[in-house]
């Protein structure tokens, strides 16, 4: 993997960069949609491409692995071949699922036990064989095996369990180093820091992480439920002792304001379920605020979905049609408000990079922020 920082903002931490793996170029700062089961939810491979546009999407080791599980994506050759998607894949490892969606898990040294949300059989999790599943799943960055330290929680606890994501982090380095890339083409590690929100552990967490010398870092621990606040401080904190001339990644982040203000401390990387799954709910993100489409008062409102919106939804279909959709429970509506979502934080993250290269980058994110927050 290569990376290229194109530009840097004069008034804040913001970067606009590239980065080159073997399955195409990734311009940063970039969202990444979320599609944990091998489809980004209701959304074609092709209108992915064609309307959305995104040079990389999200898989889940976790669930990939418990289905369609691996044996059968090492037969189809891969993920990419597996969902027809020729670009980059980036999987997560399955730290945060095991604690999020699985019953009555025992986080040991060794690893984590833990029993399936779909068949209750029981798994286990370890540094090791979690990079053997991701070797086989095939993303071109594959992350770290993690505790995601749960918030809030006391120092105590936070301070072992950055400890272990780091005695875990070590055995994932020194397995990965004995396994060969399965499909003929790289795949890059990213390290994960922890320290949930207490500074002096976050610093601490940060070196090690850095000192790992990998081609990306990834910040973890965070959009756990901590006030916005606290997510800011601690990037702040992490991304002052992360290496520059490489990607940093803040996962499961966030809301639009989120994402501009992380931009603006230096983040490159994003990825949230909430564009998909408030889709799902009516919940419409657009520059000028959110739009619930459930609501009575968009019943007669034959004006496009977001004027200013980048896909064929926006300008093809009316609130009015869109409310209906979801008042008949047409899941036409729910595909409908996903490409809308999805198009939304995609132009959000490409507006962002352009202003970063003009150099008017922190003066539009002040007034963005300020836009998006109302309630329409
Ligand atoms: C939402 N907030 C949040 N997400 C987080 C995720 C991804 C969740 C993963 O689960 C699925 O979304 C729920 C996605 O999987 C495709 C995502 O990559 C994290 N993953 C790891 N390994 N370590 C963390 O510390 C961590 C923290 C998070 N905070």
């Amino acid at each position: 993997m290569k990376f290229d920082l194109v530009h840097k903002d004069p008034l804040s931490k913001a970067r606009a960069g590239s980065i080159t793996t073997d399955h195409g170029v990734i311009e940063t700062p970039i969202f990444m949609p979320v599609g944990t089961v091998a489809s980004v939810k209701g959304v074609h491979q092709r209108e992915l491409k064609n309307d959305i546009n995104p040079d990389i999407i999200l898989g889940n080791t976790y669930h990939l692995y418990l289905r369609p599980q691996t044996e059968i994506l090492e037969k189809a050759g891969g993920l990419h071949k597996f969902m027809n998607w020729d670009r980059n894949i980036l999987t997560d490892s399955g730290g945060y699922q095991v604690y999020s969606l699985s019953s009555n898990r025992k986080i040991k040294e060794e690893g984590v036990k833990f029993k399936s949300h779909i068949d209750g059989s029981y798994h286990f999790f370890s540094p090791e064989n979690v990079m053997e599943i991701q070797r086989t799943i095939g993303a071109d960055i594959i992350m770290a095996f993690d505790e995601c330290t749960p918030y809030p929680c006391d120092y105590r606890y936070a301070k072992r369990s950055m400890h272990m994501t780091h005695r875990w982090l070590d055995r994932c380095i020194a397995h990965l180093d004995k396994l060969p890339f399965k499909y003929g083409y790289e795949q890059t590690f990213f390290p994960i820091v922890q320290g949930s929100t207490y500074k002096d552990l976050r610093q601490q967490s940060a070196e090690y992480i850095a000192n790992v010398g990998a081609q990306g870092n990834a910040i973890g621990g965070l959009s756990v439920g901590e006030p916005a606040e606290e997510m800011y401080a601690m990037t702040e904190v992490v991304t002052a002792i992360l290496p520059e001339d490489k990607p940093r990644y803040l996962m499961g982040v966030g809301t639009p304001v989120n994402i501009l203000e992380n931009i603006a401390l230096g983040i490159d990387m994003f990825d949230c379920v909430m564009p998909t799954r408030n889709a799902r709910n009516g919940m419409l993100f657009t520059a000028n605020g959110s739009i619930n489409i459930k609501n009575k008062k968009w019943e007669a409102d034959f004006s496009p979905i977001d004027e200013m919106g980048i896909t064929f939804v926006d300008t093809e279909y009316s609130k009015a049609y869109l409310r209906h959709l979801f008042a008949a429970n047409e899941y036409l509506g729910k595909q409908i408000a996903t490409i809308h979502n999805l198009g939304f934080y995609m132009w959000l993250v490409r507006e962002a990079r352009e202003r970063i290269i003009a150099g008017d980058f922190y003066q539009w994110k002040e007034k963005m922020v300020k836009q998006m927050s109302q309630r329409l």
